[in-house]
């Protein structure tokens, strides 16, 4: 165990030494599922081999995000200020938070794509064709590991989650992250917080990243474990607070950071898969017994998000949201 730390009053155990759940998703099925469950179940977090997303969309989406990032300051802000959706930059929300990185963050519907496009790029075609591309191709997969999920869990109706996401009126988002170089700012020492400490609200985040180190994610004890980079053709997929209402807290939202720390600048793409606004969010019945009532009351994803955006990037939201041991919802199952 090393002991680090980013705040210089508060010392921070981290440990190096945890390797983290690969699955390679062209392995036998009930394996993988298997395997699915066991990760969200212990971290919240895995990463995926073999999953289908054609590199070339990959890469056609790093490219635009890369040459979005090398842009001037002052063209970059042609697409800001994120409120919450376009270019920001240190700010994160709409609450004050501060970390070292720039970002786009947007809808993944194509008409927004299609419209924000034109203020972020001198080839708005070029720009919304990638992100469109992209965005499909990593829905599919969201999907495909939802049904895997569900798969292992037992449930029994096949598309249940990932029928969630499909949904034309989802509110997934895309964003894309750039943390500068440390040698940018100056090898801070201890390394500077690039986003700061968190967890996904939605129901799975799908993350690429351009293999520089800097993510990290906690266990339940609160130390901090980093994420290797590696295989850099792998996407890292995180439970969201929807997904642990859901499996009634089977699954654990990870709460993660990025810490900027490298020599080279960091690039990630987050896809955050949610469902639309006015779906209702519950335990699946399967996974509530009166052993084990519900922990969470229902409520609609725009509920949850609205209570997001009201709080600062590291509150825990799902508390508010708790049913108490004496609250009769807790005996009238999902
Ligand atoms: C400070 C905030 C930024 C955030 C909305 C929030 O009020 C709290 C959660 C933040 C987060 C974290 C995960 C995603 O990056 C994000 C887009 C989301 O859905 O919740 C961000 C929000 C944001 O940057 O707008
Ligand atoms: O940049 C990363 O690796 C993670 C970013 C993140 O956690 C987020 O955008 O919510
Ligand atoms: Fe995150």
């Amino acid at each position: 165990m090393v002991i680090a730390s980013t705040n210089p009053m508060k010392i921070e155990k981290i440990r190096e030494d945890i390797e983290l759940p690969i699955i390679d998703l062209h392995s036998d099925r009930s394996q993988a599922s298997l395997q699915i469950v066991k990760a969200c179940e212990q971290y919240g977090f895995f990463k995926v081999l073999n999953h289908g997303v054609p590199q070339e969309i990959i890469a056609r989406m790093e490219e635009e995000a890369q040459g979005f990032f090398a842009k001037p300051g002052s063209e970059k802000q042609r697409a800001g200020p994120a409120n919450p959706y376009g270019y920001g930059c240190k700010n994160i929300g709409l609450k004050g938070d501060i970390g070292e990185v720039e970002y786009l963050l947007l809808q993944t519907n194509t008409p927004f794509i299609s419209h924000k496009s034109k203020c972020i790029s001198t080839d708005p075609n070029k720009f919304s064709y990638a992100v469109i591309g992209y965005v499909e191709a990593v829905r599919e997969l969201a999907c495909e590991i939802l049904d895997l999920m569900w798969e292992g869990l037992g449930g029994p109706e096949a598309s249940a989650l990932s029928g969630l996401i499909r949904d034309a009126e989802s509110d997934s988002l895309l964003r894309l992250n750039h943390y500068p170089s440390a040698d940018v700012i100056d090898h801070p020492s201890p390394p500077k917080i690039g986003f700061g400490e968190h967890t996904d609200p939605q129901i799975l985040t799908l993350l690429r990243s351009n293999g520089v180190h800097g993510l990290q994610i906690s266990l339940e004890d609160g130390v901090w474990v980093p994420v290797n980079p590696y295989p850099e053709s792998a996407f890292f997929v995180n439970v969201g607070d929807v997904l642990q209402v859901m499996t009634n807290g089977r699954f654990l939202s990870v709460r993660h950071r990025v810490v900027v720390n490298s020599y080279n600048s960091r690039l990630s793409m987050a896809y955050f898969a949610a469902p639309s606004l006015d779906v209702k969010i519950n335990c699946l019945s399967e996974l509530a017994t009166p052993q084990k009532p519900p922990l969470y009351r229902s409520f609609t994803w725009g509920e949850y998000k609205k209570a997001t955006y009201m709080r600062r990037l590291g509150d825990s939201r799902l508390n508010l949201f708790k049913l108490q041991p004496d609250d009769e919802k807790r005996d009238s199952f999902c």
